[in-house]
């Protein structure tokens, strides 16, 4: 049976091993050591040309209420954690840095999304859950993102809360959705709580009950002014759309008689012989949505094929991001205070492209002064300052021969910071802000990033401070482990 607590809280969504390490640090007396911890992911989701980034706001609302509640604490007594490191979780109060790309920011692998720098406990609590947030909803924002890429000015619907991984992701999934480029939202309670446009037809059910599509819209047309109606619950062409438009024609005024929705079959042939039906009854301006597993390929698809649809009501494919369900992003460690200095670190692997990036960096749009079109990001250690520079030398940091050197440029740091030293500075744009943001971002990328199949790499550079640091510290932990002994 569940419990259910007056004072539950997300403090305990957490990795049971991050309050293990907490009270290792704790007991060792160097939980406040200061600490850089950096997000990234190493591969582009859906291999898309860019990813949509989203998942701030709730993880400003999860830190704005990060404290062991009275119950967490219970609990945690319970599991033997001892009395007076709870004493120490009690008074727990994130008091770190948070900086962080904004959402609706255009985001790439290999580069730091959110940098937490603070005491090392709190950077140590709050990794799951921020990696939680942003991992989901920037995966469904950028699958929106790609499905919003073949539908030109067509409207898109999101229809996918019944399909989704539970309440939390239906609900934020669709936030993220919308930020992507969706334009409304089945979901009734994620238009109360973020003031998406709602937008709903009907289902099969209300035909079934009737048993006949002529009473079923009839009854729907009486007591709704706005209306779609599902035509092919028994026959498309031969049911369905006769009945729609005799009761249209039959409201006439009364209603104002938006399209019909198709749900099975061959949508392309379908929607021209419906569109004919229609136009020829007089309907030219109802529309006809479509929807049944749709996704960017059957939409793309779809089109070519001249299928007259004009709404699209997307779901499980969408929500449950299917064919990538998830993102990958990870949370490192990038520097750390030792005898009072920080010291940066790394993680090293046989695989370069898994080999992390010490320091504290920010990342750097570097934009052409004349066009405003992307040149590439350029990501640096926090003592450096591109827009000091007249030039920068841009190179991949694992084929160092793919370089180029850009003049005339405008930088533009991404990391901005949302909590400082425990308070939250940043204020949080509208929603609807969030979502012309990421249009206009997208608008300012080179088509080459965007296509939907085997899209050019965005560069994703280092600058040469931040490689050559990289080098140093690579080879002193070789030469460590090179030097060990055992005995
Ligand atoms: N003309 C088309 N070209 C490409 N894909 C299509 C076309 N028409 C429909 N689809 C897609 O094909 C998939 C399966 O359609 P299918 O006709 O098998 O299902 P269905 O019509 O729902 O079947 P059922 O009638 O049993 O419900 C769906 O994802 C649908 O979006
Ligand atoms: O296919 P998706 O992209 O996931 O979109 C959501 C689906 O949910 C509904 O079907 P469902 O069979 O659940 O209910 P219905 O009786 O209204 O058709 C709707 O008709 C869509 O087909
Ligand atoms: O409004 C609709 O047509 C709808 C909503 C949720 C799922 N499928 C369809």
């Amino acid at each position: 049976m569940v419990k259910n607590y007056a004072d539950d809280s997300l403090t305990l969504h957490t990795d049971a091993y991050q309050i293990n390490m907490i009270q290792t640090y704790w007991e060792k007396g160097i939980h406040n050591k200061n600490a850089v911890f950096e997000v990234f992911f190493r591969k582009m989701p859906f291999d898309n040309g860019y990813a949509v980034f989203a998942g701030l706001e709730r993880v400003i609302d999860y830190i704005k209420n990060l404290k062991f509640t009275k119950s967490d604490i219970e609990y945690l007594r319970e599991q033997g954690y001892p009395d007076d490191f709870l004493d120490y979780l009690s008074d727990f109060r994130f008091k770190g840095t948070i900086r962080s790309f904004a959402e609706g920011d255009l985001v790439f692998n290999n580069e730091p999304l959110m940098q937490i720098e603070g005491p090392l406990a709190d950077c140590q609590i709050v990794e799951t859950a921020i990696l939680n947030v942003i991992n989901y909803q920037t995966l469904i924002a950028t699958k929106a993102a790609r499905i919003k890429s073949v539908v030109g000015s067509d409207k898109l619907l999101e229809f996918g809360t019944r399909r989704a991984q539970e309440v939390d992701a239906a609900l934020w999934g669709t936030r993220a959705a919308y930020i992507g480029g969706f334009d409304a939202t089945s979901n009734v309670r994620a238009g109360k709580k973020f003031g998406i446009p709602i937008s709903g037809t009907h289902a099969h059910s209300l035909v079934q009950y009737y048993m006949n599509d002529y009473e079923a819209f009839k009854a729907y047309a009486t007591t709704h002014h706005d209306c779609v109606f599902l035509v092919d619950t028994f026959d498309t062409l031969k049911s369905g759309v006769p009945n729609a438009i005799k009761v249209a024609k039959e409201m006439g005024n009364k209603i104002n008689f938006l399209g019909v929705r198709i749900d099975s079959g061959d949508m392309a042939y379908l929607s021209k012989r419906v569109r004919e039906q229609l136009d020829e009854a007089g309907f030219p301006n109802a529309k006809i949505y479509a929807s049944n597993d749709l996704d960017e390929k059957t939409i793309q698809n779809l089109k070519m094929q001249g299928a007259k649809i004009e709404v699209w009501g997307v779901g499980t494919k969408l929500i449950t991001a299917y064919d990538q369900p998830a993102l990958g992003a990870v949370y490192k460690m990038v520097s750390i205070e030792r005898d009072g200095k920080m010291v940066d670190t790394i993680k090293l692997s046989n695989n370069a492209e898994k080999v992390s990036t010490p320091g504290k960096k920010q990342v750097w749009r570097i934009t052409r002064k004349s066009d405003g079109k992307s040149e590439g990001d350029y990501v640096a250690l926090w003592s450096e300052d591109p827009r000091e520079e007249d030039s920068l030398y841009m190179f991949h940091p694992n084929y160092t021969y793919i370089n180029k050197t850009v003049t005339d440029f405008e930088a533009r740091p991404l990391l901005k910071t949302i909590f400082e030293k425990g308070k939250l500075v940043y204020n949080q744009p509208k929603l609807d802000e969030i979502k012309e943001y990421a249009k206009n971002g997208l608008d300012s990328l080179w088509d080459e990033y965007k296509r939907d199949l085997n899209p050019q790499d965005y560069p994703v550079d280092l600058s040469q401070e931040c490689y050559d640091h990289k080098m140093q510290i690579i080879q002193n932990v070789r030469k460590y482990v090179s030097e060990l002994k055992f005995n």
